[in-house]
């Protein structure tokens, strides 16, 4: 097996939405009579082929809809905890587009309580995590505000608060005051910028979001000023090779900007995004990664040692894992 397949690592950037995988899929379309356009696992796996964020989006949100009961969550979440658990995933931050669901009628309770109910379990695999509500930017604020009513009553079920979907033309600043708020309840502030957006979304982020962590920031790179302010304040970028690759947000694996990324001093996490849809798990990023541009072990534990400490788990589970690394990175 790949070293890197074993390495313990904490996934920062995953969506659980996106680790629903065409056998799931179409279980739960069959046991909650939803109809989805793609009569076999075959004909779904097809569809897998995108030209951009928007593309893969259109069929992410479509796929969805079989999600319906805290059962399928649970399901869903449990699925992805134990297979990352295969892959050396020891710590696992969860998005979730709660406004995806509650605008097709599924309670905000059902699909937080499922996932929880997963977590709960994920005990038992020596896992620990928790959850990221994420805003939708393409979808009207109102929307965001509306979910985030019922979720600022419940703030210990969250880590914290992230924004996604449709980037370019989608500005952050209109949520900055849900951000604000979140804050004020002591959760944790991310948000995706510089995926297909230039470095002004990622200074966006930062500015009027004061996002701790930025997921993706691949294109902060065309931003001398902005890349100094990233290295300096040590702002984590959760990248997403295969992801970004898939969504041709970089041309192939070879031009990522990962090893530039890091020679620039960025603080970088390798991670997953949507593993059911592209190709790949957090394990297989960090071995691709790994052996399209001849990552040594120790340049594999400090991306494992960077994804530890730019999560949110607390100091002692921190110390912990980062200590599992360095048994990895000793050969143990
Ligand atoms: N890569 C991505 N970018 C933005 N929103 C997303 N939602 C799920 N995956 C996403
Ligand atoms: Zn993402």
């Amino acid at each position: 097996m790949t070293a890197a397949l074993t390495l313990p690592t904490a996934e920062l950037h995953l969506h659980i939405e996106g680790t629903l995988e065409p056998e799931l899929a179409l279980k739960l379309a069959g046991r909650n009579g939803v109809e989805l356009p793609f009569a076999s696992v075959e004909e779904l796996r097809a569809a897998y082929r995108f030209t951009d964020l928007q593309s893969f989006l259109d069929l992410y949100y479509a796929c969805m809809a079989v999600l319906r009961t805290r059962a399928d969550f649970r399901d869903l979440a449990a699925a992805y905890l134990t297979r990352a658990a295969a892959e050396g995933v020891r710590h696992a931050e969860i998005f979730f587009d709660a406004q995806a669901h509650t605008a097709r009628g599924v309670p905000y309770k059902d699909v937080v309580g499922g996932l929880q109910d997963a977590l709960d379990g994920a005990a038992r695999l020596g896992m620990t995590g928790g959850l990221i509500l994420c805003f939708l930017r393409d979808a009207p604020v109102e929307e965001a505000e509306a979910v985030w009513a019922e979720a600022r009553r419940q703030p210990e079920a969250l880590l914290g608060v992230g924004l996604d979907s449709a980037e370019v033309g989608n500005p952050a600043t209109p949520f900055a005051h849900l951000y604000a708020e979140a804050r004020a309840l002591g959760l944790h502030a991310v948000a995706h910028a510089g995926e297909e957006g230039g470095p002004e979304y990622v200074w966006e982020a930062l500015r009027e979001l004061r996002a701790e962590r930025i997921d993706h920031g691949i294109r902060s790179l065309e931003d001398p000023q902005l890349v100094r302010h990233l290295a300096e304040h040590r702002i984590p970028l959760t990248v997403c090779p295969f992801s970004n690759v898939r969504l041709r947000a970089v041309p192939s694996l070879a031009e990522h900007p990962l090893p530039a990324m890091l020679a620039a001093g960025l603080r970088v996490t390798v991670n997953s995004d949507d593993p059911a849809y592209f190709g790949g798990y957090a394990g297989q990023n960090l071995a691709a990664v790994a052996e399209q541009f001849g990552l040594d072990r120790s340049s594999l534990a400090e991306l494992a040692r960077n994804s530890v400490t730019a999560s949110f788990a607390p100091d002692g589970r921190q110390a912990e894992l980062l200590g599992e690394i360095d048994a990895w990175e000793a050969g143990a």
